[in-house]
């Protein structure tokens, strides 16, 4: 990899890399007197896959919620796109081009998958009921080109075997894309993964990590994502950055994480499933 520089560089495996996409700037988040978050500030790229990691309670998931607008920090400043974010509401961050998958799996059980995809598209539908009432020909012509979306990343996911059936009746591992495919539907200029590989198993994990990497090649995705897995996140990702105790620790290409001795000491030395 070469140095980063204003407009970007190029990975040791010949991908290139864009200008900051997303920048945290010194952010504080409280919970009442719990520090969740103390002053850290980096970067994503664009086309990057960035990962965060810490022990358990280190702040990852809150900084991934300051990310998405569900949390706004006390301090400090968040950037998108070269633009100062305001203070925004989840679905307005969402509008911006920022999509999620959650740790805890959070699909409509009842419905297909085809229609829990769907769901994913509703930041970008114009035609609302009364616009369908009223210009049935537009919204007709909206939906279809909404569906053809939505087959597109079923096929690309390979979940066309199960696009009618109820999440609720799928094992884990499918529950989890289907969740990805729906965060994908939102055509999201940054994806943000909360533990994409948590409760798989082997089988399953390779296959996630192979549809995270084909996801930022073909659709040419950002990806931010939180993961336990140590093995999963140094091969997956471009640059990580090390949280400990709501302090950033780290912060470089996984050969840089994995040689601070700050890191081994916090993290890298301890068990972790
Ligand atoms: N809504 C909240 N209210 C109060 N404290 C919170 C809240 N969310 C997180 N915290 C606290 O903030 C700190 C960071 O938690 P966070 O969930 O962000 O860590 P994490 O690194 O994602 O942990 P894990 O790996 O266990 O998911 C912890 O001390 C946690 O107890």
């Amino acid at each position: 990899m070469n140095a980063p520089s204003p407009d970007g560089y190029t990975t040791a495996d010949g991908r290139s890399i864009g200008p900051v996409l997303m920048e945290m700037k010194n952010i504080t988040l409280r919970f009442g007197g719990v520090k969740a978050i103390t002053d850290i500030s980096f970067d994503i790229r664009e086309g990057e896959i960035r990962a965060i990691i810490g022990p358990n309670g280190a702040g990852k998931s809150s900084m991934l919620n300051v990310i998405s607008g569900f949390y706004v920090p006390q301090e400090g400043e968040v950037w998108f796109r070269g633009a100062r974010r305001p203070a925004m509401k989840p679905f307005q961050v969402a509008r911006q081009g920022i999509a999620r998958t959650f740790q805890n799996i959070a699909l409509f059980e009842g419905m297909s998958v085809l229609d829990n995809i769907m769901t994913g598209r509703l930041t970008l539908m114009k035609s609302g009921l009364m616009a369908q009432a009223l210009w049935w020909g537009r919204a007709e012509a909206e939906e279809t080109a909404h569906r053809a979306e939505v087959e597109r990343i079923i096929d690309f996911l390979e979940i066309q075997h199960i696009r009618k059936t109820p999440v609720g009746r799928l094992p884990y591992g499918l529950k989890k894309r289907v969740e990805l495919a729906r965060a994908l539907a939102a055509e999201p200029k940054l994806l943000l993964l909360d533990e994409p590989m948590a409760g798989m198993n082997v089988e399953e994990k390779e296959d996630m990590s192979r549809f995270i990497l084909d996801v930022n090649d073909e659709f040419g995705t950002t990806i931010a994502l939180i993961e336990h897995d140590m093995g999963v996140v140094m091969d997956l990702s471009d640059r990580v950055v090390v949280m400990d105790y709501g302090k950033k620790i780290g912060d470089g290409t996984p050969d840089e994480v994995r040689s601070n001795q700050a890191v081994i000491d916090a993290y890298l030395g301890v068990a972790h499933d």
